[in-house]
């Protein structure tokens, strides 16, 4: 594609408008016949590497900037600033790859917690009717067949390279996950969301996003979207209400909640718990048109709510819930997710992916209901990032737990024994519960599941799905599930 229809700029001289072959955000990926973008960054200004973007082939270069003119280099390659471009990169691509999303169902989910659960179930439904593409934290590609990406929402390029691999399957229905950081820095522009969910709202990422209501309002761009159809709201959540009642008025909005006391604020999708155990739990669903009874296999109060949520997208598209139900009873779990390892002779043990304050709270405080033995808490926090959360997660295991054992989560560019002081900043050191601290985590593990019993659980934290320790640049291979069942296996 020529530069000019690229940015659809009919005013290019000839001798400014060279034929693009890719387009690239990463000097150091640059090719031949590139396009390099240098956005202004958080670090450092892109404008920095356009140098070395042209001496490994660059044809032109677009360069954040805050006024508009045409600059050439000595180079004679063409090089345009645009102001804001990071918020005009996803139009751009978009248009390199020929508007592949345009006519696509698109569901986004946001949230701080249970993105990734949200967005599975209702692929994993929708997929029963057709294929549906999923994005996120676990991967991309076609329900039940991704592939790694590193990322919740990828960057604007990445991103609009999936929806085009996607549109050439065949794919109509995308579910994605949202983070605030894609939010902020215009990642999902020009996809035409047609659903919106909000799970939840509670401390992390302060180290991106400096306060919570800073935090909050980048999430609540979702719910101004252009063409937004409808909002799937979880009323539970005060900021919930909060977006709730700042909906745009053309959006339709679907609630739902488990909190049903509130007259003022009920939700139009609820659940009663009728029993449950740590395999799953029947419950009564409440529903616009009906109360339902249903078993699901899903452990957890707040996978209930992300149930919820599914309930509601669905029915956003007007799938009618007595197709909805039958699927629910066969709706697997998502990996890592309060998933559930044991044999007759171990404890039991969950491994979940809890890495905020408020996850690991819930998570504990569900594992506390079904213990009859001791809890244990096999927990650390990740590195380069919010440092604020590392106390409060030691409080929280503290108070819930009755043994808590510190350890190792990505520590990247921080030493080890750094984040594990933070952490102990939130410890009581005259509480009953006090941590043991091993920062080898395959150590931590062993440790943990050798002194439990088998009426014990053991909560292993933090790392759910990822089969990584990401220790500086470097990405070890290691896998919490993998280690447990091997530990159960030769037990
Ligand atoms: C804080 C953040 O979001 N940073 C993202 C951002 O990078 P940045 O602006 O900090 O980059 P920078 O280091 O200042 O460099 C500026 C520019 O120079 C370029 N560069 C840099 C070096 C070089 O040699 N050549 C070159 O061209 C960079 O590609 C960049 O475009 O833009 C980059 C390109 O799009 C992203 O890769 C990068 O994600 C970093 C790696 C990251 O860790 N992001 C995490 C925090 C993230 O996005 N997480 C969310 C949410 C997680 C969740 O809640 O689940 C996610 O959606 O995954
Ligand atoms: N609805 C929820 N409310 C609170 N906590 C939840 C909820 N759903 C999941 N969790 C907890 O959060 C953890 C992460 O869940 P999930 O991966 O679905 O979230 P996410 O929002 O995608 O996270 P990330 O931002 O890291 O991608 C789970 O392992 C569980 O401990
Ligand atoms: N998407 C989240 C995941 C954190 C998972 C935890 N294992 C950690 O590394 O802190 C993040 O990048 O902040
Ligand atoms: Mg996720």
């Amino acid at each position: 594609m020529y530069l000019s229809d690229l940015l659809n700029n009919k005013q290019l001289s000839q001798q400014n408008n060279p034929l693009i072959k890719g387009l690239k955000l990463d000097s150091r990926h640059v090719q031949a016949g590139d396009l390099f973008f240098a956005l202004a960054g958080t670090k450092i200004h892109g404008e920095h590497y356009i140098a070395d973007a042209i001496a490994r082939g660059a044809v032109a270069i677009l360069k954040e900037a805050p006024l508009s003119r045409l600059e050439i280099l000595a180079t004679e390659t063409p090089c345009l600033s645009i102001p804001h471009l990071s918020q005009h990169l996803g139009e751009i691509v978009a248009r390199f790859y020929k508007h592949p999303a345009k006519t696509m169902r698109v569901t986004g989910v946001t949230g701080t917690n249970g993105k990734t659960s949200v967005s599975h179930f209702i692929a994993q439904l929708l997929s029963q009717q057709q294929p549906a593409g999923l994005i996120g934290t676990l991967g991309y590609g076609c329900y039940g067949n991704l592939e790694n990406i590193h990322y919740t929402t990828p960057d604007a390029l990445r991103l609009q390279a999936i929806f085009a691999e996607l549109r050439d399957k065949n794919v109509h229905d995308v579910v994605m996950e949202v983070s605030s950081h894609a939010l902020v820095q215009g990642r999902v522009n020009t996809i035409p969301f047609k659903t919106a969910v909000f799970t939840n709202l509670s401390r992390d990422h302060l180290d991106y996003h400096q306060t919570m209501e800073e935090y909050a309002e980048a999430k609540r761009l979702l719910f101004q979207w252009e063409g937004l159809e409808t909002a799937v709201i979880n009323i539970d959540d005060p900021m919930g209400r909060n977006f709730l009642a700042r909906l745009p008025s053309e959006v339709r909005c679907i609630t739902y909640g488990l909190e049903t006391d509130n007259i003022m604020n009920k939700p139009m999708i609820s659940a009663t718990i009728l029993n449950r155990d740590l395999r799953g739990c029947t419950l009564e669903i409440t529903t616009p048109t009906g109360q339902y009874q249903v078993a699901v296999p899903i452990f957890g109060q707040f996978n209930i709510s992300n149930i919820l949520a599914t309930i509601g997208v669905l029915l956003s598209y007007n799938i009618a819930i007595e197709n909805i139900l039958p699927s629910l009873s066969t709706i697997t779990p998502v990996a890592g997710r309060m998933e559930y390892f044991s044999n007759a002779h171990s404890p039991t043990v969950i491994v979940d992916y809890a890495h905020t304050p408020d996850a690991l709270q819930k998570v504990l405080l569900t594992l506390r209901t079904h213990c009859k033995g001791q809890l244990y808490c096999v927990f650390g926090c990740g590195g380069n990032r919010d440092r604020g959360k590392r106390p409060l997660m030691g409080e929280i295991v503290q108070a819930i737990a009755d043994q808590m054992i510190i350890t190792d989560d990505n520590p990247r560019h921080e030493e080890s024994n750094v984040i594990i002081k933070d952490i102990l900043r939130g410890c009581n050191p005259n509480a009953p519960v006090q941590p043991t601290i091993i920062p080898n985590r395959e150590q931590a593990i062993h440790y943990a599941i050798q002194q439990a019993i088998p009426n014990d659980i053991v909560l292993i934290a933090g790392k759910g799905h990822e089969d990584y320790q990401e220790i500086g640049s470097e990405y070890l291979p290691f896998s919490d599930r993998a280690l447990v069942q091997e530990i159960l296996s030769g037990q």
